[in-house]
């Protein structure tokens, strides 16, 4: 488990967004609730503040969202977007989270830039949630709201992305025309193995990234584990909500976190899942939680032993082993078999072999690639080659070309894509941004939504973006 040294997401390759500087972390900025107007999906559970009000936090941010804690005491963190709609001096909230921080509209309180523990892990492996109805259909005469809970972990699992979650705070989520309430009962940010064995383990809350597991009750059943928490629920029986589809947790949380991996020569290595993400040709193995296991065809028990080898020391951010030259033959062949870029790369750079991917381009080039059969995406200025992926894409491989071709597609990224697992592949396609003079023209059908966008961005900070102005030569990240 990778340590989070700093806010935002942590890649495949571990690279986590810096932290802010200094002065902006201590500063401490007072600002006037206001209640949020009606909100999108993708905004709700977000603060607004106008980007104005505090300057030196923004100007020292990397990211799109900032995460605030309050003066007063409560493990609350809030998640917040720069928005001009905000007024100056004041912060937008909803009713949920106003109720999650004891903050009262027209009041004024102190707000500074929340730092995560500097050495610990952060990132919410696991999230568990109780669940009841706030308003919609009330049950009749079943005494039961039925909700499909395959639906309710991608809905949740899409807007608690990127935000800090704590034990107790209420979520409030909109699914088939019900107002959903989700009480957060746990948070983990180690995985059931490492919770055993750490000394003293406590967690109370974390960041949410696609691969957070999401587990849901329905309120009044953990009754039983813990005292008191359901006991209001009972009496309150028209608010209940029945889960369908709901796997217990014990038996969905090993069906999500680990795949059997069947070596070519009979040898099985039971892996986890999030460790197999980047291996592009088992996208769907990976994804589809009722496959327990995968046979490899061209690779053997040895070599697959060196692959995980490799896999676990960039997921721990440890150096990678310095595989002897006679073995990388074989490790590229395995990687090209897995479709695992950051391998083949390792084990080309060792070769002497590496040509960067990753190299500014032109929308000529990118129309030219996919007049040539090939299968380019323009994404808010990435672009992205998922050829080989394509039979792989869990959307099907005829959307893509049919809809997708020589246009940026972020609005149809955001809109064809339940959850944000989407992001989690985004990296092993990247091929570099288009140069800024280029990304102007490339056809736009449709504007993605803001928060949509904020997102996106703060997660692909593995981007390299070419200044204005410049001859494509100079790279800048951000
Ligand atoms: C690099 C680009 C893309 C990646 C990494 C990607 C990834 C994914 C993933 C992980 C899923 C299944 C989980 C989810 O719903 O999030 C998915 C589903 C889907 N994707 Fe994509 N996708 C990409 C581009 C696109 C584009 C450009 C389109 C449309 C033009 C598209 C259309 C769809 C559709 C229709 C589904 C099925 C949704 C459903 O069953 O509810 N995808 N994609």
């Amino acid at each position: 488990m990778p340590s989070m040294k700093g806010l935002g997401p942590v890649s495949f390759q571990g690279n986590a967004v810096p932290m802010p500087e200094k002065a902006a972390r201590e500063e401490i900025v007072s600002l006037t609730v206001k209640s949020k107007d009606a909100e999108s999906d993708t905004d709700r559970g977000i603060a607004l503040i106008h980007p104005e009000s505090c300057s030196t936090w923004t100007s020292a941010l990397a990211s799109p969202l900032l995460y605030l804690a309050p003066a007063r005491g409560t493990d609350c963190i809030l998640t917040a977007r720069l928005d001009d709609s905000a007024e100056r001096g004041c912060i937008l909230l909803d009713q949920v989270q106003q109720h999650n921080l004891h903050l009262a509209a027209f009041e004024s309180y102190d707000f500074s830039l929340f730092e995560p523990p500097a050495e610990e892990p952060f990132q919410a492996t696991e999230l568990e949630g109780e669940v009841r109805l706030l308003r919609g259909r009330e049950a009749g005469s079943s005494g039961r709201n039925e909700v499909d809970a395959t639906k309710l972990r991608q809905a949740l699992s899409k807007q608690l992305f990127q935000r800090i979650v704590a034990a107790s705070e209420l979520v409030l989520v909109h699914i088939d025309g019900l107002a959903i309430i989700v009480r957060i009962t746990e948070v983990h940010n180690l995985d059931e193995e490492a919770r055993q064995e750490a000394i003293s383990y406590h967690c109370y809350r974390g960041l949410v990234t696609p691969d957070t597991i999401i587990s849901l009750v329905e309120e009044g059943q953990n009754h039983d584990r813990k005292e008191g928490a359901g006991s209001l629920a009972l009496k309150a029986d028209h608010r209940r909500v029945q889960l369908t589809n709901n796997p217990p947790r014990k038996e969905a949380d090993s069906r999500a976190t680990m795949l059997d991996v069947i070596t070519a020569d009979g040898e099985e290595f039971p892996v986890k899942r999030k460790l197999l993400r980047q291996c592009i040709s088992l996208t769907h193995a990976v994804r589809d939680i009722e496959q327990a296991s995968v046979q490899l065809e061209s690779v053997d028990t040895l070599v697959f032993d060196r692959v995980l080898i490799y896999l676990e020391a960039e997921a721990a951010g440890r150096a990678v082993p310095d595989f002897a030259v006679h073995l990388l033959g074989d490790l590229l062949h395995a990687a090209d078999a897995l479709g695992c870029r950051s391998l083949q790369d390792y084990c080309r750079a060792k070769l002497g072999k590496l040509d960067s991917a990753i190299k500014p381009r032109s929308f000529q080039e990118v129309q030219a690639h996919n007049a040539a059969g090939q299968c380019w995406l323009c994404l808010d200025g990435m672009v992205l080659d998922v050829t080989r992926w394509l039979p792989e894409h869990p959307g099907g491989s005829k959307i893509i070309p049919a809809q997708a071709l020589d246009l940026d597609c972020s609005r149809f990224f955001e809109v064809y894509h339940s959850s944000r697992e989407s992001f989690l592949y985004l990296q092993e396609f990247y091929i570099g941004d288009l140069l800024p003079q280029e990304a102007v023209q490339v056809p736009q059908p449709e504007q993605p939504s803001p928060e949509f966008l904020a997102q996106l961005r703060a997660y692909t900070t593995f981007r390299v973006r070419v200044d204005e102005g410049s001859d494509g030569k100079v790279y800048k990240s951000f």
